[in-house]
């Protein structure tokens, strides 16, 4: 019997395992590692960029009988609307493997001319993925959730110019989400500490997202260099 990919997310931690362009950890086998890693740190799910990390990744869950979920998407360029931007990146980043299709579900217009509704009804269409629209502001939920998708996440919070970049997770959108949708919503974005994940769930999120401060050990060696040389 499988388990709700959802269910299996409740109240529990989501890694995300991300290296960017022309960092020495950017490599399918890297990540891998860093996901099985945090998998047995107690991760309830994992979230990866790109086909050939979703492809590494799923491959050796399998192979492994890892069961945890992994959200999948597809960063392309670096402004605008750039994670899993149309839909043939999202039906690729389904192909490979993701159970979860992350992508951007913002109110921006897209690269390939499809409204959000378009592009979960497409992504429905081709494959059985369920859909996470990564959200900057309310506006961006409420619209995700009358486009279809499954789950929300506040990830792009402070980066699309509706909300102020927050130290840490915007606890006031998350609660905002969580008592305006009927779907889940996840926590995402600068929860750089335990005490932080813990006030997201607390302040309702059905899940929370950990990538920099657990995964990016260039940004956390910054952050102690900064203590000592300040
Ligand atoms: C805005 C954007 O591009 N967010 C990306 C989405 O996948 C990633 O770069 C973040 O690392 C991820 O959202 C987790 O957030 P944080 O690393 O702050 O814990």
């Amino acid at each position: 019997m499988t388990t709700d990919p959802l269910v299996a997310l409740r109240g529990g931690l989501v890694v995300s395992c991300q290296a960017y362009p022309g960092e020495a950890m950017r490599d399918p086998r890297t990540m891998t590692q860093v996901a099985l890693a945090a998998v047995r740190g107690g991760a309830v799910g994992i979230r990866v960029q790109g086909v050939a990390d979703v492809e590494h990744v799923t491959h050796a869950f399998a192979e492994l009988g890892i069961t945890v979920p992994v959200t999948g998407l597809w960063k392309d360029g670096t402004e605008g609307v750039f994670i899993t931007p149309t839909l043939r990146h999202a039906v690729a980043v389904a192909r490979a493997g993701a159970t979860i299709v992350a992508i951007d579900g913002t109110r921006r217009p897209r690269p390939d001319g499809l409204s959000l509704a378009d592009t979960v009804a497409g992504l429905r269409e081709h494959t059985s993925a369920l859909v996470m629209a990564d959200c900057g502001s309310l506006d961006d939920a409420l619209a995700a959730r009358d486009a279809g998708v499954d789950v929300v996440g506040t990830t792009l919070s402070g980066y699309t110019g509706e909300r102020p970049r927050t130290d840490g997770p915007d606890l006031e959108l998350l609660a905002q989400l969580v008592d305006r949708l009927d779907v889940p919503v996840i926590a995402e974005g600068r929860v750089h500490s335990p005490a932080q994940a813990r006030a997201a769930l607390d302040a309702g999120a059905w899940a929370v997202v950990v990538g920099t401060a657990i995964t990016h050990p260039t940004s956390i060696t910054g952050w102690f260099v900064d203590a000592l040389t300040a």
